[in-house]
């Protein structure tokens, strides 16, 4: 709150309105440019409300661009803003401030506070990603590491974060990230996370980094989570598929858990009252397009081959995810879902660069894809 940003906008252009320092929309101007929170490495946003003449500073959820010194700004539908750079890396030049879009309406809701969020935009779309549920025990881990030792250059796994304690095979970093409760909290509340649940006692999360360094790689991501977690992901932007693994009974279930030895009997315990529920709410609550019975362990992993069509005799195809490469200086035009935009200067070739918006997906917590990109070669 107070006066307005200590710090000045360079160069920003609001579409056709070059020279604005703020993007307008509705009574309010987002001025976007120096660092965040003294940040040298996020870009700030900062808020004016024209009613009450007064400056906020959102809470700003994702990770941002790195300042730049020139930018377009294009304001789009539902409340998101294009952010242009000139002159960067094409893995960074294209992002989505979200002022307004339904992700941000609801964080507002959920925070009790003033929020944006930052989606940084890829060209190409990614293969959904995989959630994988089901009770402890029933052979979930097991056939993820049957997947990616067969496939490994098509799956990722998603690490999650956890409060529980490393199993002596465990490896930070791999199983999981092995964190403390304070700090996962914390990193909750900055919107780090995309989705969380308490699960037999211990907080477990998906953050928004752990799901996006997998598809950023050109793989398809894995994510194993429980119920709770599949269903805040279902609710969330991220589309992705979802199969539910059930055991063949709860004698087998109890049987493989014991087995496998990495729990106390209090903890077995725990579990087992968990997996009725669990089991339960998996069949029933629509969550789940794809139910697998874990029964004969081959069976079941050529059951959830098929279920992501491929067989041993498919190819494995790549997932398409690319940068985008734009002229260092250019000016940028809107023309409804396309975006112009125009090599300038001295060793300018007038090629005119299309991006096409009409088809993107996804957004806030995560990334923005589906960007269309074409040349026109002026004549
Ligand atoms: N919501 C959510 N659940 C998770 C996450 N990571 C793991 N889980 C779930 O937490 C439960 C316990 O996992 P874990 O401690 O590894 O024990 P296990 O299932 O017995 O191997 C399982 O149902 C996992 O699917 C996560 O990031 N989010
Ligand atoms: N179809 C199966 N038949 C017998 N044992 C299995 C089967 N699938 C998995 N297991 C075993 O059951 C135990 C639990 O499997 P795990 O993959 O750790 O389960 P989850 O990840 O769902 O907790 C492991 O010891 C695993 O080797």
């Amino acid at each position: 709150m107070g006066g307005p940003p200590a710090f000045f906008v360079d160069h920003l252009e609001n579409g056709h309105t070059n020279g604005d320092s703020s993007v307008e929309i509705g009574d309010r101007s987002y001025v976007i440019g120096g660092s965040h929170e003294g940040n040298p490495l996020f870009l700030g946003v900062q808020i004016h409300d024209k009613i009450t003449n007064k400056w906020s500073s959102p809470t700003v959820l994702g990770t941002g661009p790195k300042p730049c010194k020139a930018y377009s700004s294009i304001v789009l539908k539902q409340g998101r803003i294009l952010i242009i750079k000139k002159g960067s890396a094409s893995d960074d030049s294209i992002w989505f401030l979200e002022v307004d879009s339904p992700f941000v309406r609801e964080q507002r809701k959920l925070l009790g506070k003033e929020v944006v969020a930052w989606s940084k935009g890829v060209r190409g779309n990614a293969e959904k990603p995989i959630v994988i549920s089901g009770p402890s025990g029933v052979g979930k881990g097991t056939l993820i590491t049957m997947l990616m030792k067969e496939f490994p250059s098509m799956f990722g796994f998603s690490v999650s974060h956890t409060t529980r304690s490393p199993r002596c095979m465990e490896k930070n970093g791999v199983h999981y990230h092995f964190t403390d409760k304070n700090v996962m909290e914390k990193e909750i509340n900055d919107g780090k996370f995309l989705e969380f649940a308490s699960v037999h006692g211990n907080l477990y999360g998906t953050s928004i980094e752990s799901v996006e360094v997998v598809t950023d790689s050109g793989k398809r991501c894995i994510l194993d989570i429980d119920v709770q977690g599949a269903r805040s992901v279902k609710a969330s932007s991220l589309d992705a598929m979802f199969i539910f693994v059930c055991p063949p009974s709860m004698k087998e279930l109890e049987d493989r858990l014991r087995a496998r030895g990495t729990e106390t009997e209090e903890q077995i315990q725990k579990r087992l009252r968990n997996a009725e529920a669990e089991i339960k709410a998996g069949k029933s609550s629509g969550i789940f397009g794809h139910i697998l019975y874990n029964d004969n362990l081959d069976e079941c992993y050529k059951s959830l081959k098929n279920l992501l069509g491929i067989d041993n005799d498919t190819p494995v195809n790549g997932v398409e995810v690319e940068g985008i490469n734009l002229p260092k200086e250019h000016t940028v035009t809107k023309m409804e879902d396309k975006i112009l935009i125009q090599e300038t200067g001295e060793a300018a070739k007038n090629i005119r660069i299309v991006l096409d918006l009409s088809s993107i997906n996804g957004g806030a917590p995560g990334r923005t894809r589906g960007i269309g990109l074409g040349t026109l070669k002026s004549s």
